[in-house]
């Protein structure tokens, strides 16, 4: 599909990059998409280990060589010491969005009290908006869908292609002008 818009998907897991269990989070991550997106897009898929400059390498690479408008990662979120997501997404990012977040973590909370666990963040480099996601995949429906409602706004204020949603899986908010 060569007019699909391409949307980086970041598995980062010690174990799975090291192939001691299947990566369940990238296929999540794209499940949750194809249900979510009415524009034709395509996944680019990364899957890094714990490591900062390796997951920094991957967000910059999206981001300025493939043009993703979108960048969604799953893992490395959380209080443990090999845990450096959200201190790499920072370092590549020109600002933060901090609501996002805030949003993911008061969603996950209503199915367990470890969410406030999670430094997820997410933030914006050049025309790319990239979203932490937690590692356990059963978090990633109930995180990305929590926030995609205010994608497709945040992409198009960023210079992005404009993303339609299936309006039975979301309705994507864009204010009216005026
Ligand atoms: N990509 C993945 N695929 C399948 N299961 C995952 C994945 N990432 C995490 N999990 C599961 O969710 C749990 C919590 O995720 P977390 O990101 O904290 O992993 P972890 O304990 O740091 O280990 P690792 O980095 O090796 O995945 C993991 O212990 C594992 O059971
Ligand atoms: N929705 C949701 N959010 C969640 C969880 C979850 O199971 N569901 N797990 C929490 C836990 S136990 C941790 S440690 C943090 C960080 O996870 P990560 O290091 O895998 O990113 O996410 C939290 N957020």
């Amino acid at each position: 599909m060569p007019h699909a818009v391409p949307i980086g998907v970041v598995t980062i897991s010690d174990r799975a990059s090291r192939g001691e269990y299947a990566d369940l989070g990238g296929p999540a991550i794209e499940l949750c998409l194809g249900r979510i997106l009415a524009t034709p897009w395509r996944p680019e898929r990364r899957l890094v280990p714990d490591e900062r400059e390796q997951i920094e390498a991957a967000l910059r690479g999206l981001a300025d060589l493939d043009g993703c408008p979108l960048i969604v990662t799953t893992g490395g979120t959380g209080p443990a010491p090999r845990d450096v997501t959200p201190e790499a997404t920072e370092a590549v990012c020109d600002r933060l969005l901090p609501g996002f977040g805030e949003l993911m973590r008061a969603v996950s909370l209503r199915s367990v009290p470890t969410a406030i666990l999670s430094r997820q963040m997410a933030g914006t480099r050049g025309h790319s908006l990239i979203v932490n996601l937690p590692g356990k995949p059963a978090a990633i429906a109930e995180c990305l869908e929590a926030v995609f409602p205010a994608i497709p706004y945040c992409i198009d204020l960023l210079g992005g292609p404009r993303l339609e949603t299936n309006p039975d899986a979301c309705i994507a908010f864009r204010p009216k002008a005026g």
